[in-house]
């Protein structure tokens, strides 16, 4: 498997913030978002970079299942993001991980894209599904239908998902009219179903945008507790 980093940090987005995440960074990704903050998973990287406790160290791509045990058996019991770039592209590798790490619950970290890519053995490991949905000023492309089918798939396994929707100054209220009506819609759909608006952060500040403003306003309208607006934590506390 083609493995960007592995990690120990705290989760730095969603409801789930402040809480300790080991993270596995897939290589390769089938986008290229505007706002994307780990660029360098795009490519096959030569070395894995680990990182724990401001310890760190390199092994050579690509990584055995037993070398990734071996590395994250002291950490049993603690949450585990597949992330990347897209871990979906490496769909083998994903499930060779789901099937030997015993005891993680598993957060998969994922821009809702492949749905090709989804198999019964994924959707029966996975607990979390931690979905971003891309919008045309962040992508060049309307991608509305792929996300859609993604997501049906996803929400017929039962499990919680959380979808995430980037806000930079190009996202338009057109578009923050769709992830509405779109939210209002997939609820419908699965009873475990949160929506986090994410401000894009930069150099340790929060960007302001229309979006934000939008969003804001949006969350404050809405009381079951399903709806947040959290930055991104680990810029600001400078931590991995
Ligand atoms: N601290 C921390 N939290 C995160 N939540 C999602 C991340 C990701 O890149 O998938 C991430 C990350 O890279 N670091
Ligand atoms: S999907 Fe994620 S990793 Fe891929 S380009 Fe977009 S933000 Fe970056
Ligand atoms: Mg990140």
């Amino acid at each position: 498997m083609q493995i960007d980093e592995i990690f120990l940090s705290l989760q730095g987005e969603t409801e789930f913030v402040g809480i300790p995440f080991l993270f596995v960074r897939f290589s390769g990704c089938n986008l290229r978002c505007s706002y994307c903050d780990t660029p360098a998973a795009f490519t096959i990287s030569p070395t894995c970079h680990i990182h724990f406790h401001g310890q760190e160290s390199f092994l050579s791509n690509p990584l055995s299942i037993e070398q990734l045990t071996t590395l994250l058996s002291p950490y049993q019991g603690y949450w585990l993001s597949f992330t990347g770039g897209e871990p979906l592209l490496q769909r083998e590798a994903l499930e060779t991980c789901l099937t030997h790490l015993k005891g993680f619950r598993f957060w998969m970290e994922t821009n809702g894209t492949l749905p090709e890519a989804l198999s019964p053995i994924i959707f029966s490991h996975i607990d979390v599904w931690s979905m971003d949905l891309k919008l045309p000023s962040a992508i060049g492309k309307n991608l509305w239908e792929t996300q859609e089918r993604f997501f049906s798939r996803i929400a017929e396994t039962g499990k919680t998902i959380i979808l995430k929707v980037i806000l930079t100054p190009t996202t338009t209220l057109e578009e923050m009219e769709e992830v509405w009506k779109h939210f209002l819609l997939w609820r419908e759909k699965t009873r475990s179903l949160s929506l986090t608006f994410q401000p894009m952060t930069s150099e340790k500040k929060v960007i302001q945008s229309e979006s934000l403003r939008w969003a804001y306003e949006k969350t404050l309208s809405w009381p079951d507790g399903k709806v947040h607006l959290i930055p991104q934590i680990h810029p600001i506390l400078q931590i991995p």
